[in-house]
């Protein structure tokens, strides 16, 4: 079997994209646009290796963008595509490449497997599409239509022998070619054309990062989870309550902070997710957790979900109890909730009810809560 290692150039400003985040690792649907081309092409079974390409300066965000992907040592470009591409090039031994953009989240298997058969009756492959709009030259006015039947659109990855690659961008010196096939061809080599797909669409603008949103949106489902959780009253406070502290003149008794509403939370999150609870993820008996903050917990419970391409939409939790009086705390705990689940304070509800004195929370021997969370995972 052939080598072919896949190169994703993810090194670009996104300066058409306008966000403050490069667009490569802004999160779509829920996982880094980076990571959406990274996997579309490591879960091909003819590519056997993976390397991506970044900017100087973005290794921080590359990491937690590709966290646990087998991508090897992450390759620093340069400041045009082409340089970048180049970097990568000189990174690799032999075989096959496929040079991919990482604004290209959406790779269809059957486009790789038709650039690699390609590769045999010619020097490089790339995927191309018609043209369907009518074209023309001009500016403030037309200035002549385009004979369109022969022009196409050319879309990555595109497929070639590493070492005529190479060849192909030594013979074109330090220009900066918009992309491989240019390169090709202008050194005199050969580049056949594969049908290419609509899907394989290059993330430039918003308008077209809201369409990848709605094509991931159509392939989501919405689960919801409960939790439900109680601590009983002990010592002399402080109360930590929500990832707040509360003045209040009793504690919660528990083996980490006794943080009832974030626990409760963790839980719908879990069972959200079909992740178990939290018992399994951080077991009372384990010492490491003794005293532990709950942020912890409740992160991890995100991480988890995020880590499966999920989407956290909302998490609404009923705190039970006859004191302290929630209202005065409500939109600190909100705030608090959303700051550790990067959500916005009206995707998180706070609400409070007293068991109008009956049972152990009308007794006031404890505080209760309980919690939904509704998520959306990839179907
Ligand atoms: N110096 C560069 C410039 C671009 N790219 C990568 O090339 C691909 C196609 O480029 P484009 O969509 O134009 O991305 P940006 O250059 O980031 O966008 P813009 O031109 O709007 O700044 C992207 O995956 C981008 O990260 C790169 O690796 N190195
Ligand atoms: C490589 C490419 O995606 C092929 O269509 C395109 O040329 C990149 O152009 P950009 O101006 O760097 O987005």
């Amino acid at each position: 079997m052939d080598k072919v290692t896949a190169l994703i150039v993810a090194a670009g400003s996104g300066t058409r994209m306008g966000a403050d985040t490069p667009k490569q690792y802004r999160r779509l649907a829920g996982k880094p646009l980076v990571r959406h081309a990274v996997e579309a092409l490591a879960r091909h079974p003819r590519i056997t290796a993976v390397r991506v390409v970044i900017g100087a300066g973005q290794q921080e965000l590359a990491r937690e963008a590709l966290a646990g992907l087998d991508v090897g040592p992450l390759i620093t470009g340069g400041a045009e595509r082409a340089d970048s591409v180049r970097a990568g090039l000189a990174e690799i031994e032999d075989g096959i490449v496929l040079v991919h953009d990482a604004a290209r989240p959406f790779c269809p298997p059957e486009v790789v497997d038709r650039l690699i058969d390609a590769l045999g009756k010619a020097d490089g492959a790339v995927p191309v599409l018609p043209v369907a709009d009518t074209l023309a030259k001009g500016d403030s006015e037309l200035r002549g239509t385009v004979n369109r039947t022969q022009l196409l659109r050319i879309q990555t990855p595109q497929a070639f022998h590493l070492e005529d690659l190479r060849y192909a961008y030594d013979e074109a010196g330090t220009g900066a070619p918009t992309d491989e096939s240019t390169v090709m061809q202008h050194a005199g080599l050969k580049v056949a054309t594969v049908a290419g797909d609509e899907n394989l669409f290059k993330l430039t603008s918003p308008r077209d990062w809201e369409r990848a949103e709605m094509m991931l949106a159509a392939r989501m489902i919405s689960r919801s989870g409960s939790g439900f959780d109680v601590h009983a009253f002990e010592g002399t406070g402080p109360l930590i309550m929500g990832g707040i502290v509360i003045d209040h003149p009793q504690g919660l008794a528990g083996h980490s902070d006794a943080d009832v509403v974030l626990h409760a939370i963790t839980d719908a999150l879990l069972g959200a997710a079909a992740l178990g609870d939290i018992g399994q993820h951080f077991p009372p008996s384990d010492p490491q957790w003794k005293g532990a903050s709950s942020d912890r917990f409740l992160r991890h419970a995100a991480d988890l979900i995020e880590a499966r391409g999920g989407i956290i939409d909302h998490v609404d939790c009923t705190v039970i109890c006859e004191a302290p009086k929630v209202g005065p705390h409500r939109a600190a705990m909100q705030a608090r909730v959303a700051e550790i689940l990067g959500l916005r304070p009206d995707a998180v509800s706070i609400k409070a009810t007293t068991t109008e004195q009956l049972g152990f929370t009308g007794r006031r021997e404890g505080i209760a809560s309980s919690a939904i969370a509704t998520i959306r995972l990839p179907a």
